[in-house]
């Protein structure tokens, strides 16, 4: 699979916005790749797929979620779907075998215990790539320069504030993955 045929696909899917966050996403998950010694391809492959499934209709995603494995729980908040579908794409259409590939996309929303480097490289990069503006990015983006676990879980930390004080559910798999982080 080349990356441009990925890039042009994902261009012709998603909204202009959408597609320049993946690309900012992509540039991001390259550099960390690079700095914490990460293979640049595989950061690559992920980014330019992860959000693949970000648009769908909510009809769209529980109907795909239901002919695939979905690991378990995420079909009780459906944006956390295009996750596991966008893995499946990778895997179905794109023909990407590479598991730790197909779980950095899967788990890029929620994280999850015991984090690998590439899953982290995605998490970050997805949380601090150029366009994203919210309260406490800076401090994702200086954590990311000196350690990723440190990102991660900050940016964890930032995400159940935001769920909570929107009165949003909290997936509990990313509790497990801020507590695993927090005794690395
Ligand atoms: N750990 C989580 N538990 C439950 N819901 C979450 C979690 N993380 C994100 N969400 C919800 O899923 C939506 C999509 O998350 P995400 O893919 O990170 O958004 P985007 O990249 O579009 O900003 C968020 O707006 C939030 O409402």
């Amino acid at each position: 699979m080349q990356t441009e045929d990925l890039a042009r696909d994902v261009g012709a899917t998603l909204s202009k916005p959408r597609f320049k966050h993946v690309q900012g996403v992509v540039t991001t998950a390259v550099r960390l790749a690079v700095q914490y010694g990460e293979s640049e391809e595989r950061a690559r492959t992920a980014a330019w797929l992860h959000d693949i499934a970000r648009e769908w209709p909510r009809d769209k995603l529980f109907e795909a979620a239901e002919s695939i494995e979905v690991p378990a729980g995420f079909a009780s908040i459906p944006a956390l779907l295009h996750g596991p579908i966008a893995a499946h794409i990778g895997r179905t259409v794109y023909g990407i075998e590479d598991v730790a590939i197909l779980d950095a996309i899967t788990y890029h929303t929620t994280g999850r215990p015991e984090m690998t480097v590439l899953d982290m490289v995605l998490f970050v990069a997805d949380a601090i790539e150029p366009g994203r503006q919210y309260p406490g990015v800076e401090e994702v983006r200086a954590a990311a320069d000196r350690s990723l676990a440190d990102a991660t879980r900050i940016s964890i930390d930032h995400t159940i504030r935001y769920l909570i004080n929107a009165g949003k559910p909290l997936f509990p798999l990313t509790v497990l993955a801020r507590n695993s982080l927090l005794t690395r």
